[in-house]
């Protein structure tokens, strides 16, 4: 059976601030979901919902079909964004802990423990006090933390922020991996280059609603067509439907209109002179998430 975590119509209200309004998704075994959204969208409401360290005022998390329970929420490996490790406790000794917390019995937590330093790098670290470490290093504990007891579903406040670029590598290798077992992945991610490159699906919240999911594929299938055209300076000047984004020697990069036919944009280059080069231009995660916080795009 593959794992399945969905979000629906979870609203949260902190006083006369609506934190959530409404926020419907759902994480696939084998997946990994990004979650991305500006500073105080509704991100870390979201996955503290999810794990149940804080009540929605209305909707509903599911876990396999059914609605989580105390126990389903026990196998959620979790990164808190304030992240709350015991300063004082070895990194070694404090996984152990934390799997034992979880039940699993002494030699299982100490195998899982061990597995986990090795895997996250942390081999020579294993017998340092926590508060002792790099932050960079306390983010790998961290996620072994959330690792450590075997987790059904991963939910991770912003893993990757902070971390050198090798403890990027090794933080997405270790996510890959766990999703490639049939466990679903969501982590949140100002990091859009990132997400871009290692999700299967992507979430962008605004202002506690979810404005897009999917893949960015198909994210990019609703924005407009971008295209980069090699031509005659200034062919593209009063063109209806077509507007200029970038202007470099003969290369300029066009956005069309809904509609615009490209073959049109291609004729209007050539009655200006040759036409050196004409493709089309993928829109990034970035420019997507742009489009989508300042005009709010549909999902
Ligand atoms: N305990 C709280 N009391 C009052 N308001 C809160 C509380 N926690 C969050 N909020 C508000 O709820 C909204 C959503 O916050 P949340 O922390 O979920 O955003 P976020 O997307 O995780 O942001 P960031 O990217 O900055 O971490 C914000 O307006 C925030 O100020």
């Amino acid at each position: 059976m593959t794992n399945r975590l969905e979000i629906r119509a979870i609203s949260k209200r902190y006083g006369k601030v609506t934190a959530l309004d409404g926020v419907t998704f759902d994480v696939r075994g084998g997946e990994l979901f990004g979650f991305v959204g500006s500073n105080g969208a509704g991100k870390t409401t979201t996955m503290r919902i999810a794990l149940g360290v804080l009540t929605p005022d209305s909707g509903e998390v599911w876990f396999n079909d059914l609605p989580i329970t105390h126990e389903t929420r026990t196998r959620i490996g979790y990164m808190p964004e304030e992240r709350g490790l015991y300063p004082k406790m070895k990194v070694l000794d404090h996984l152990v802990f934390l799997a034992e917390l979880h039940g699993m019995g002494a030699n299982e937590a100490h195998r899982s423990a061990e597995n986990w330093i090795v895997r996250l790098g942390l081999a020579e670290r294993r017998k340092d006090e926590i508060q002792k470490l790099s932050l960079g290093n306390q983010q790998r504990v961290q996620l072994a933390a959330a690792l450590v007891h075997d987790p059904a579903v991963l939910v991770l406040d912003e893993p990757f922020s902070g971390l050198d670029p090798i403890a990027v590598d090794v933080m997405s290798e270790v996510l890959r991996h766990k999703a490639s077992q049939g466990v679903p992945v969501v982590f949140s991610s100002h990091q859009l280059d990132l997400v871009e490159r290692l999700c299967d699906r992507v979430g962008i919240i605004r202002n506690g609603r979810m404005v897009a999911t999917g893949t960015v594929d198909e994210l990019t299938a609703h924005a407009g067509t971008k295209l980069v055209v090699g031509a005659t300076r200034g062919w593209a000047t009063g063109l209806a439907g077509v507007r200029v984004l970038s202007e470099n020697g003969t290369r300029t990069v066009v956005e069309l209109d809904d509609g615009v036919d490209d073959q049109s944009v291609l004729a209007a280059a050539l009655s200006a002179g040759p036409v050196t080069e004409f493709s089309r231009q993928r829109r990034s995660l970035t420019e997507l998430f742009r489009d989508a916080v300042t005009t709010g795009a549909k999902a």
